[in-house]
Order: structure tokens, then C-alpha cells, then sequence
């Protein structure tokens, strides 16, 4: 069986999924979506695109941009950032404020919220216009010009933001923070507002099962060691919570976001992402982990 094949047996399969998840609340403009969205799309190092359902209707992408924060900053300052943040899995939700305390302010991965404020920090320092870099970073790994933010969404993780507010001003209290609080959640949730497609995310995603290299740029965006970092990364930490579970079901490095969306990685191989709104209590989109599931069980193929 093909690709295309298989993404079609699994969109008739994941019928039954889609109303199990619960559609995040706390950002309101997010649960306007409707539960039973779903797209995938599988993009591959050899150049073919396969898609299914809603793969080219864009979502709020939220954490997954994380990963693309990570690689600048990590192409920015190098090892410098592990000073910053640790790169470990926190077995904590993404959104917990618990472990700053006794860690000194220093978040445990970059993946985590509090992980992804230094992150962003870090970015703000060195970049004049972060949220540009950061939204042109995406549009040129995608090959789509068209991808910006949300204004509605952004709006609307500020009016609800006191967490992540509570959890910047936390770290900036520790001096794990050179910018203003507010500042580093601005750009924050600008990043988190991006609106892309499976189709875009799988293209983006590419550089990282490719050794750092970009077909839609055509560059070396990471080294092919960044591009095992980040993946090791995404494997331990990029699901929260729910890694174990992920690893031993999916068996890729994969990135979620409370958009419902998962980009996962086969290194030499593809891209996968996949949407579909409802969330398990993780915070990780349900029928999303299942189709990727389905994925590298019907395909036979995972990093294990
Ligand atoms: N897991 C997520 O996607 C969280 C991102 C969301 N913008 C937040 O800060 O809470």
C-alpha cells in the first residue's frame, strides 16, 4: 500500500475518535473550531506530498511552534542555551508552574511553556523584529508566504494568559529573563498564533528528518547534530507529559500543540502532521496520536 492509501483507510478509521477529545477552552477563539476537523499530510525527503481530509485548512499551530523557536535559538547562541534551559521531560503538564521553584527559575525543556519564554527570550535579545524572524522562519520552510498570525487568537491567550503571565514573571524574578515580561509573552503568543496546515507543517517540518537541510529553502537551516538534538528532544519532551505513552504508540519525535495539531519526524524518510481538534486530558490532540498510531503501524515504519 501507498501513502495515499493508507492516510485514506486511516480517515475512514478515525471516525470514531474525533468527538472523544475535548477542544481547549481556556483559549476561547480556540474552541470555536469545530471537533470533528481533521487533515494529515505526509511530505517526504524524496519530494512527494500526500494529503487527506483537511490537510490545507489552516489551524492555530500553538506549541509547535516551539520547535521552530528552538532551532533559531539554538542556530543563534548554540550551547549558550543550555544554561538557560534544561532537556529533560518535566512529567509535568506543559503549563506547570511547580518545578520553577526548586529549579531556580530554570525550566526543564524547551518544550514545556516556561522552557519556551526563555526561549523566547533568548530570540528577543539577539533578533530586531522576533516575531517576524520567527513568522518569515516558518513561511520560508514551508514555501508558503501566505502563513501569519492570528490576531484573534493572539488577543485572545492575552486576555486568558495569567498562567503563562504568572510563569514569565516567575523566571524573570530568578534572572532567567532580559527582556520584560511582557515583552517575552507578546512575542510568545504571536509565535503560538501562527496559522498553517498540516500541508505547510509537514513541508517545515522537513529539515529535521533531513539532517537540517530544507528542500523548500534549499539550505542548510540546522546542522545535521542540531537536527538530532531537536528530534531527541521532541522524542522526550515533545508530547509533555505524554511521551512515554507517545514513544510506545507512535514512535516518532513528534510536537504537539493545543490546536490539535502533531508534527512528527521520520529521519531519512518524512514528515507527518496531522490535525484534529479534541485534546486528551495531556493536551495532545486524541484522534491525532491514534492516526499517528495507525500511521507507523499500517506503514511498519518508526525510529524503533
Ligand atoms: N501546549 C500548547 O500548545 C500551549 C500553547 C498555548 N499558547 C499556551 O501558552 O498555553
Amino acid at each position: 500500500m501507498d501513502y495515499q492509501e493508507i492516510l485514506e483507510e486511516i480517515q475512514s478509521e478515525i471516525t470514531p475518535f474525533l468527538r472523544q477529545g475535548e477542544v481547549a477552552t481556556y483559549i476561547p477563539q480556540l474552541a470555536c473550531v469545530p471537533i470533528t476537523r481533521f487533515g494529515m499530510a505526509v511530505r517526504t525527503v524524496d519530494g512527494r506530498l500526500f494529503q487527506v481530509g483537511a490537510a490545507a485548512e489552516p489551524f492555530s499551530i500553538q506549541s509547535i511552534s516551539k520547535v521552530m523557536s528552538l532551532t533559531l535559538a539554538m542556530t543563534l547562541v548554540g550551547d549558550g542555551l543550555w544554561q538557560r534551559v534544561g532537556r529533560e521531560p518535566s512529567g509535568t503538564a506543559f503549563n506547570s508552574l511547580v518545578q520553577l521553584e526548586y529549579e531556580n527559575g530554570i525550566p526543564r525543556n524547551p518544550f514545556i511553556n516556561a522552557g519556551a519564554l526563555v526561549v523566547t527570550d533568548v530570540i528577543l535579545s539577539r533578533l530586531r523584529d522576533a516575531k517576524g524572524t520567527v513568522r518569515d522562519f516558518v513561511r520560508e520552510l514551508s514555501g508558503n508566504p501566505a502563513i501569519d498570525f492570528d490576531p484573534e487568537v493572539v488577543r485572545s491567550e492575552k486576555g486568558h494568559g495569567h498562567r503563562n503571565a504568572a510563569l514569565a514573571h516567575f523566571i524573570k524574578s530568578f534572572g532567567n529573563l532580559e527582556n520584560p515580561a511582557e515583552e517575552v509573552l507578546d512575542a510568545y503568543f504571536h509565535h503560538c498564533s501562527l496559522a498553517m496546515s498540516c500541508a505547510d507543517l509537514a513541508e517545515a517540518f522537513l529539515y529535521l528528518a533531513n539532517g537540517g537541510f530544507s528542500p523548500a529553502t534549499e539550505r542548510q537551516v540546522t546542522t545535521p547534530s542540531q537536527a538530532k538534538y531537536i528530534n531527541s528532544l521532541m522524542l522526550t519532551c515533545g508530547v509533555y507529559d505524554a511521551a512515554g505513552d507517545f514513544a510506545y504508540r507512535v514512535g516518532l519525535p513528534g510536537k504537539s500543540g493545543v490546536g490539535g495539531g502533531i508534527a512528527a519526524v521520520m529521519p531519512q524518510r518524512f514528515a507527518v502532521c496531522v490535525w484534529s481538534p479534541g485534546l486528551n486530558p495531556y493536551g495532545n490532540s486524541l484522534a491525532g496520536t491514534k492516526a499517528l498510531e495507525l500511521f507507523t503501524t499500517k506503514t511498519g515504519i518508526s525510529i524503533f
